[in-house]
């Protein structure tokens, strides 16, 4: 891995955390259709979010869970931690209302984030069914397709975002 110099994506030199939750299965990188989700193995991921993160002058608190429950106590539990959420709600972005309100409660904004683009995947998969996440009426942004990079795409964003809302340029 290289270290690439992130710092100039972001002016401001203030360190935020952000809580990155990936769902079910997405333990499972690197045995997953290489096509849809590259061949990065789930070790190399973590090293590689906190890499960008270490970059970009963010903390990380990861969750990678195939719980729903574990998902909500996670959210709870650092609510008041975080500046932001990147969330991978993998399958469960079907039915991701418990999680919608969970995020919302913490009004902190929150980054949808998957490797693959989805659109395409559910047109391939169920041709005759428009699905759409759950998450994504409230979420930031979303973010998908580029494979991890998706999540590169959005760690940038999701800070200078949050930047612009705590330190407001001056007039
Ligand atoms: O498990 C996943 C992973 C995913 O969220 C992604 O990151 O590409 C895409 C989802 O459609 C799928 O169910």
């Amino acid at each position: 891995m290289r270290n690439l110099p992130l710092g100039s994506f972001r002016a401001s030199r203030a360190i935020r955390t952000i809580g990155v939750i990936d769902g079910p299965n997405m333990s499972q990188l690197g045995k997953r259709n290489a096509k849809k989700y590259g061949t990065i193995g789930r070790d190399d991921f973590n090293a590689q979010l906190r890499e960008w993160a270490d970059g970009l002058g963010a903390e990380l608190v990861l969750l990678v869970s195939n719980h729903d429950g574990e998902i909500l106590e996670f959210i709870h539990a650092n609510a008041d931690v975080v500046d932001g959420w990147i969330v991978n709600p993998a399958g469960w972005q079907i039915y991701a209302e418990p999680v919608r309100h969970a995020l919302e409660m913490t009004g902190k904004p929150n980054a949808e984030t998957h490797f693959a683009n989805t659109v395409t995947h559910f047109a391939h998969a169920q041709p005759h069914v428009r699905v759409e996440s759950g998450l994504t009426g409230t979420a930031l942004s979303l973010t998908m397709g580029l494979r991890q990079y998706s999540y590169l795409t959005s760690l940038i964003g999701l800070l200078n975002v949050i930047d612009a809302q705590q330190e407001p340029a001056s007039a």
